[in-house]
């Protein structure tokens, strides 16, 4: 059910949506009604979050049943501690295809009555209260003059970044996303000498209410979307080999790979911001993985220029030093679900096409011949996605399009020239396809695949 706004773009960026969305392929496969119809669909379904939660056990650490079983019982512990009248009935699914994946369905929209104090927080805060989180001090923008641990608050997400920090109140763009209970004088969060941290607000009565998953279970359950999840699948990396992760902060997918290999072999993880490396490593200690080496390192420059360089630890890299490389690429993120407002101009948007080109250069030069590369990305642009493909074959003829498993998302989008086969066997997770036809009470194993966030993913073989 569509309770917010449709996502608000600038203009410009509308419209060049609405270009990709009816292009002209588009229009001549399903017509200009339907084209429009999806386009309408998915700038609603953005706004929204996803029906569930996806978890990723580690099932290197413990038979997926055994974690479904302690987590059930670690959120039911949750509850009785909670100030919440209201009891969550907790019903953790197995995902029927992917063995390492746990669903928990979200309860929403909820009947949830707005009060007098207002707390509002920044959009990403929003967005993460929507999706089970509660409010961490750092994001309180604005809160009521007087407010003090233990008053009741309702709290709102602020859309545009307009409210200016330290207010007591806000008239400006502004969505509800729930009540919760103030957890910090309001002295604490903007008049203390060193910046505030941890919850500021707990969320009691959110609008969407899913368990918050934060200290629960750490090493054996972590947080991820669906897609991201098939990413590791789909590279399918085996134990003993050696695989890059060129874009790995904050390591979700690195930890992945990792696991699926049974912590056996070597998982090179390089990020060009420095202080993201720490949460890559910080991730793999929590899930207890040792065969990941994280650096900070551009890698568009991760190809050694000395070509009789031998493999040592740590880039640059010798051409073809790895048996698998995953190219999850920076993106415009236009797929993130939700996401009520980017205040992102065109030109932003359209920066990423030629970086995600350089990194797959040296993606390929990187890869062992025989070796696979997975491309992927969370946005929903063609120019990012498919035309990337069509790029790369066209570019690389060493490069063939390869069929993925699983496969549980949709095919690729027409509008890059790619033909039927091409597109078939290419993965695009397409919310907007099902948007409205989903029947959130039919169990969660059957529309987990389609209400995902917007992604994309493509694997080669390097022959
Ligand atoms: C989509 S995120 C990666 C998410 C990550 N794969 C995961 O699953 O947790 C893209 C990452 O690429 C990094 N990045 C951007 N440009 C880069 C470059 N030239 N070299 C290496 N990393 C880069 C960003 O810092 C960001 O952390």
């Amino acid at each position: 059910m569509s309770v917010f706004p449709r996502i608000s773009l600038k203009p410009e960026v509308t419209e060049h949506l609405r270009s990709v969305f009816i292009n002209k392929e588009v229009l001549a496969a399903v017509g200009l009604q339907e084209a429009e119809c999806r386009f309408q669909k998915l700038l609603t379904c953005l706004s929204h979050p996803p029906s569930y939660t996806c978890v990723r056990a580690s099932t290197h650490l413990a038979p997926l049943e055994d974690i479904r079983l302690s987590l059930e019982e670690e959120l039911k512990k949750q509850q009785k501690c909670s100030s919440s009248g209201e009891k969550l009935s907790i019903q953790i699914a197995q995902h029927p295809q992917i063995k390492d994946v746990l669903l928990l369905p979200v309860d929403g929209p909820r009947p949830v009555e707005q009060l007098s104090s207002e707390v509002v927080v920044g959009a990403q805060c929003g967005s993460a209260v929507l999706r089970g989180a509660h409010v961490f001090a750092p994001g309180i923008i604005a809160s009521p003059k007087y407010m003090k641990a233990g008053d009741l608050v309702s709290v709102f997400s602020d859309l545009e970044g307009r409210c200016t920090r330290g207010a007591t109140s806000f008239q400006g763009n502004k969505v509800f996303v729930g009540n919760g209970v103030a957890e910090m004088d309001r002295s604490a969060i903007f008049n203390a000498e060193t910046p505030a941290r941890g919850v500021g607000v707990r969320m009691v009565d959110p609008l969407f209410q899913s368990p918050s998953f934060d200290g629960v279970l750490p090493s054996m359950a972590f947080l991820q979307n669906l897609p991201s999840v098939v990413v590791g699948h789909v590279l399918g990396p085996q134990p003993g080999e050696r695989i890059l992760d060129m874009c790995a902060a904050p390591g979700g997918k690195t930890c992945h790979i990792a696991a699926l290999m049974g912590d056996k072999g070597e998982v090179v993880a390089l990020d060009r911001i420095r202080n993201k490396i720490d949460r890559i490593c910080q991730n793999a200690q929590t899930l207890r993985l040792q065969s990941i080496k994280a650096y900070c390192f551009d890698s568009t420059q991760a190809v050694s220029i000395e070509p009789t360089e031998e493999y040592k630890a740590g880039p640059p890299f010798p051409p073809e030093s790895f048996d698998r490389v995953l190219l999850d690429a920076p993106c415009s993120g236009l797929g993130q679900r939700p996401n009520m407002a980017s205040t992102w101009s065109l030109k932003e948007i359209c920066s990423y096409p030629p970086l995600q080109r350089k990194l797959f250069q040296a993606a390929v030069r990187l890869l062992k011949k025989g070796g696979v590369l997975v491309y992927s990305t969370c946005t929903v642009t063609l120019a990012e996605n498919e035309e990337q493909v069509a790029w790369a074959l066209k570019t690389f003829p060493c490069l063939t399009l390869q069929p993925q498993e699983p496969h549980i998302g949709a095919e690729g989008m027409p509008g890059a020239g790619l033909p039927p086969e091409q597109l078939g066997i290419l993965q695009r997770f397409s919310p907007e396809l099902s948007w409205h036809s989903i029947n959130t009470t039919a169990p969660l194993s059957c529309r987990a695949d389609r209400d995902t966030i917007g992604f994309f993913i493509a694997k080669f073989q390097k022959t």
